[in-house]
């Protein structure tokens, strides 16, 4: 659905230097980027600020053309085929609107469909299901500018995809929302892709967006490829240990020397123990069996990296 092989986009900044001369200097936003994506799949796309992240969405969606490279989109050059390409996918941008501001949202939704030429039967199923998923019938009527942030991004989401695009790109789609609104839109976009099928590929700072919508990440960085894979692999890759802290029913000597386990922390004066162990030398399972056959215990919780935390350490590996 998505091939790109060593993109590159180089932007010419021009600087005064003293009272005439004008410096031109090169500023890399994407180095060299190389990845794909399959159809159904559902890919977070993340770095930090500066990364190259909204450059590298812009060059595939045709509207910034490489520097260098090959990149191919749903089978079309996307700077070379805009037309073709808006045909076959959608695109969100979280900080910019395609709807019209001073029509209601309802006639922003026809003139869309008139744009992409779709079947009135089509365009009816596809706003139908919208609405009803995205419950916009109370604000159909309203004009876009009258229409709240969460309000409007549902009527983003619908606006790209009432042409039946087979892949959606979303930049920082839950930017700014409500936590309500955020979980909302998330619910639908996930439903969208395992039950319909549509890939999606969305930059985000809310990891939480990739913690309920992606199987797998691309992490960026000064415009290039840091880390891509299964959120779970890059997670045993970057933090090895996880953390099974147990409350016992008495306090007890530290759990020393139970396989796989490389430090043993003892809180509450032994009544609770923090145990880090190697995912790679015992499962939690395993390990938990081998507590209770040394102690009564009252209750455990497994702790491990949450996505923030993986992240963190993949930009700090640089
Ligand atoms: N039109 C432009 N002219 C000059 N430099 C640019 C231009 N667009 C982007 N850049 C620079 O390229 C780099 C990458 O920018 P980009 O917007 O792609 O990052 P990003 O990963 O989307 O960041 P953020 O998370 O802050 O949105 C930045 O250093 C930025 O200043």
């Amino acid at each position: 659905m998505i091939e790109v092989r060593e993109l590159c986009r180089e932007f010419t900044v021009t600087g005064k230097a003293g009272r005439f001369r004008r410096t031109r200097t090169t500023v890399r936003a994407v180095e060299s980027v190389s990845f794909d994506v399959a159809a159904g799949e559902a890919v977070g796309y993340v770095g930090p600020n500066g990364a190259g992240k909204s450059t590298t969405i812009k060059m595939l969606t045709g509207i910034l053309v490489p520097t260098s490279g090959h990149v191919r989109v749903s089978g079309v050059d996307p700077s070379r085929s805009r037309r073709e390409l808006a045909r076959r996918i959608g695109v969100v941008f979280g900080q910019r609107s395609q709807l019209w501001w001073d029509l209601p949202l309802r006639d922003s939704f026809a003139l869309l469909r008139s744009i992409y030429r779709v079947g009135a039967a089509d365009h009816a199923r596809r706003l139908r299901e919208c609405v009803e998923l995205l419950e916009l019938a109370p604000f159909l009527d309203r004009p876009v500018r009258q229409l709240s942030l969460g309000q409007r991004m549902r009527g983003e989401v619908t606006a790209a995809l009432l042409h039946g695009p087979e892949l959606l790109v979303l930049d920082e789609p839950t930017i700014g929302l409500d936590l309500e609104s955020k979980e909302r839109l998330r619910e639908f976009l996930a439903d969208l892709n395992t039950a319909r099928g549509t890939t999606l590929l969305l930059t985000t700072h809310d990891l939480d967006d990739i913690e309920r919508l992606c199987r797998r990440l691309v992490v960026i960085d000064r415009g290039t490829v840091l880390a891509d894979g299964p959120l779970e692999g890059l997670r045993a890759e970057v933090a090895p240990d996880r953390v099974l802290v147990v409350d016992l029913e008495r306090p007890a000597e530290p759990l020393e020397g139970l396989l796989g386990v490389v430090d043993v922390r003892t809180e509450l004066g032994g009544l609770r123990q923090r145990l880090t162990f190697r995912r790679s030398e015992t499962t939690a399972a395993a390990l938990i069996t081998a507590v209770v056959a040394r102690a009564e215990v009252h209750d455990l919780v497994i702790e491990e990296a949450d996505i923030d935390d993986v992240v963190r350490r993949l930009y700090a590996r640089r």
